[in-house]
């Protein structure tokens, strides 16, 4: 049963955990980033991505975000490295963004809230499936990358539930040069919230032009027979960060 959410008031983030108890758990995320707080952490290794571009299938607008889902039936696009302890399949990615270019990012570094953040979500092939990995402290990470994103193509899934075909495309054109990231232990930021995610947060923005903002913002939250209703601002405010250590990679 998955009783309906959302970002507006009546059905926002204070009302998740009515819902969702693991909302109110001890290891949720996103989380406020202080930069003097953060513990260079020599021994945190360089991650690898190996991406097929002939893994990716769709690119949909479910009403909550604008989503790319890949072919996770083996290991087939994978990263590894950094903090991990082995081989993460890439599932999907998708965006947060805010209706203005101050606000949308979901982790906030040092005060500042990015126009976007791309998550890409991968999940630990050691286990038999997604659903299982979501039931282990290790069976999720999350690559986040704060950006305002480069969206072509998005034009025809203006409306909830539109779904395009999205062949060959390697999201690792989305990462910035540098690898250097900030690593910590947290949860989904959407329902049900489960505490099982490494997050890899890459300390480097991509910046791209406001007239992809704009493409990203024309999302509707609903379908297309009804009011147009303006996807923005689907981000969860930050969680408290508790007894948790944030650890940063050296480059
Ligand atoms: N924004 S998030 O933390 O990635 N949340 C997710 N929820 C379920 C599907 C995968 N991702
Ligand atoms: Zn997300």
């Amino acid at each position: 049963l998955h009783p309906p959410w959302g970002y507006s008031k009546d059905i926002g983030p204070d009302t998740w955990h009515k819902n969702y108890p693991f909302a109110k758990g001890d290891n949720q995320s996103p989380v406020e980033l202080n930069t003097d707080a953060i513990h260079q952490d020599p021994i945190l290794l360089p991650w690898f991505t190996s991406y097929d571009p002939g893994a990716s299938k769709t690119l949909l607008n479910n009403g909550k975000t604008c989503k790319v889902v890949f072919d996770d039936t083996f290991d087939r696009s994978v990263l590894r490295g950094g903090p991990l302890p082995g081989i993460y399949r890439l599932r999907q990615l998708h965006f947060h963004w805010g209706s203005t270019d101050n606000q949308g990012s979901e982790h906030i570094v040092d005060g500042a809230r990015y126009a976007a953040e791309l998550h890409l979500v991968h999940w630990y092939s050691k286990y038999s499936n997604y659903a299982e990995a979501l039931r282990q402290n290790d069976g999720v990470t999350v690559v986040a990358v704060f950006l305002e994103v480069n969206t072509k193509g998005l034009f025809s899934i203006f409306s909830q539930g539109k779904e395009i075909p999205f062949q060959k495309f390697d999201p690792s054109i989305l990462f910035p040069k540098s690898r250097g990231y900030w690593t910590y232990y947290g949860s989904f930021t959407t329902p049900p919230f489960e505490e099982c995610v490494t997050w890899i947060l890459l300390r480097e923005p991509i910046i791209v032009s406001a007239d992809q903002m704009t493409k990203l913002r024309s999302l509707s939250c609903k379908a297309a027979n009804e009011p147009h209703c303006p996807l923005v601002d689907n981000c969860r405010p930050p969680q408290p960060l508790n007894y948790r250590m944030v650890r940063a990679s050296i480059q």
